[in-house]
């Protein structure tokens, strides 16, 4: 299997990531089991900029094929906030029992179509060559009037998908990766790693795991 890292400390993700990248080929090895320990700024203006930065960082610590995932929660009344601030809303340290509660008072005033609302992920790839190839995904859906469910992580609980009547934390983890932002830019991300993977895995093989 071909070995690559992902550059993320997210326990939330990393479960989310194995499972989509399951029967792909990849063997995907989160950054504190391949022995890095390194805190990347996220100081880009963009999804994408912070996931070159995490990815390429990690890379040049590492010399592998590294993935990065920068992702957050668009709300369209507060336009568009917290975006790449998502993490750092209220506080890196803040519950998000918190963090969601006050997004929710945010939008006590307003409602239907008005409380639309995405989680964007970008996932990043960067390869030792000094290649580096991007995918993004979206999905849509409206931030709740309670927080509901206990899948998932961070935003999850307020943000209900109408098409099917619950929040991405009351979806067992394989329909919300069917569905969501994150599967969405993996499934497009592993096409990229198939078709740059020839000629690069020969002395970076590690066999069947
Ligand atoms: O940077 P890494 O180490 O990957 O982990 P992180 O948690 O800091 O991740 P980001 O910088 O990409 O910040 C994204 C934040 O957006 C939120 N978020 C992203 N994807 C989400 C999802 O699928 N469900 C709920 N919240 C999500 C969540 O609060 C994340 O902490
Ligand atoms: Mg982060």
């Amino acid at each position: 299997m071909k070995r690559i890292i992902f550059a993320t400390k997210n326990q939330g993700k990393i479960r989310e990531i194995n499972e989509i990248m399951k029967g792909s080929g990849f063997y995907v090895v989160p950054m504190e089991e391949a022995g890095i320990d390194l805190d990347v700024e996220e100081d880009g203006s963009t999804f994408e900029e912070n996931a070159i930065k995490k990815a390429v960082e990690i890379m040049e610590a590492s010399n592998s094929i590294v993935l990065a995932d920068d992702s957050g929660l668009e709300v369209d009344h507060l336009d568009k906030a917290p975006g790449v601030y998502s993490a750092r809303f209220a506080g890196v340290d803040t519950p998000y029992a918190v963090k969601n509660q006050m997004i929710m008072d945010k939008l006590a005033d307003v409602h239907g179509e008005d409380r639309s609302a995405r989680f964007v992920c970008v996932v990043a790839a960067a390869f030792p060559d000094g290649r580096v190839a991007t995918t993004r995904g979206t999905i849509e859906g409206r931030i709740a009037y309670e927080s509901k469910g206990d899948h998932g992580f961070g935003y999850d609980p307020i943000f209900y998908v109408p098409s099917h009547g619950c929040t991405t934390a009351e979806m067992p983890l394989e329909l919300k990766n069917r569905l969501s932002h994150r599967g969405k830019a993996l499934e497009a991300m592993k096409q990229i790693l198939m078709e740059y993977a020839e000629g690069i895995f020969e002395d970076d093989d590690f066999g069947d795991q």
